[in-house]
């Protein structure tokens, strides 16, 4: 069963329309990364599957059963915002419990271990914590909720290099021993790039590509060299991308032609790299 089914889903907002009749399967036990620019409808997305807000129309199912007003659905669905926000006197004991209640997979155990390792103060109050400690108390909730659909949204401003590391990390070993579906929304594609399994594109309110991540690394090729060479090596495929600095020239082709590279470098694009130019390139769908 898919974790989370979508059909022709649309959003409109007074004035605005967020998704453009958007269709989407989510696997079950699959980390995806839901990726696209600055309003490009994640969050919208991400509010539709976790009940927070109702579609305009269309049909959204997460577990076989729409979210909307569903406690069943709800109890097994752990969404983590960019800026979660708490009751004033809330410390971290007081979230930990909330949390607790409010998930029926959580492991405690889990959570005091991730506090450790976020070298989170317990005994102050979560208004007082710092930017990336507050994302921190977000990332030991979600990991800790082990919910069988967990949404990150941007869940690390502020959070540093070495404890965004920690996050991926114990996300990646806590996934391979208690496998869940987990949707990643952020902008730092290099940084989970190895991460994710399936990626969602959005842009516009549409969903631009929908692709298991080892088919997308294989999807274009950066072509690099003496610029006749790359030229020739090209032959006249239309490029995703040219740059020319002097004589040395590089293309970024869709397609591997089948021939030998001669006198030129030919390397699989990254991922962010790949994102970048479907999303720049001016021709939405
Ligand atoms: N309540 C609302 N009323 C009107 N427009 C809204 C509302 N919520 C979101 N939007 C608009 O819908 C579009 C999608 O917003 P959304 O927050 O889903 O984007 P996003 O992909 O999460 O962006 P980001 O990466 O910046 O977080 C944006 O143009 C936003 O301004």
């Amino acid at each position: 069963m898919s974790a989370v089914l979508v059909k022709d889903l649309t959003m409109r907002y007074r004035g605005h329309t967020a998704l453009h009749g958007v269709g989407l399967e989510l696997r079950e036990n699959t980390i995806h990364g839901l990726l696209g620019r600055n309003g490009a409808g994640k969050t919208t997305l991400m509010r539709i599957l976790t009940g927070q807000e109702f579609e305009s129309s269309g049909q959204v199912e997460v577990f076989g059963d729409a979210p909307r007003e569903n406690d069943a659905v709800l109890r097994r669905v752990c969404f983590i915002r960019e800026s979660l926000k708490y009751p004033s006197y809330f410390k971290l004991r007081e979230a930990l419990a909330a949390a607790r209640i409010a998930c029926d997979s959580w492991d405690a155990d889990f959570a005091a271990r991730l506090v450790r390792d976020f070298d989170l103060p317990a005994n102050r109050q979560l208004k007082k914590l710092s930017r990336g400690q507050l994302s921190a108390v977000g990332i030991v909730i979600g990991l800790a909720s082990r919910a069988p659909l967990t949404l990150f949204d941007e869940p690390y401003l502020g959070l540093d290099a070495v404890a965004r590391q920690i996050f991926y990390d114990r996300l990646l070993a806590d996934f391979a021993e208690h496998p869940r579906t987990i949707v990643l929304s952020t902008h730092l594609i290099d940084e989970v790039a190895d991460l994710i399994e399936h990626v969602v594109l959005m842009d516009g309110g549409k969903v631009l590509i929908d692709a298991d991540a080892d088919d997308l690394r294989g999807r274009a090729v950066s072509v690099s060299g003496p610029a006749d060479a790359v030229a020739a090596y090209a032959d006249g495929a239309a490029p995703l991308h040219r740059s020319q600095l002097g004589g040395h020239l590089r293309v970024v082709l869709t397609q591997r032609p089948e021939r030998p590279a001669a006198g030129v470098t030919v390397e699989p694009l990254s991922l962010q790299e790949l994102i970048v130019m479907t999303t720049n390139r001016g021709d939405r769908t």
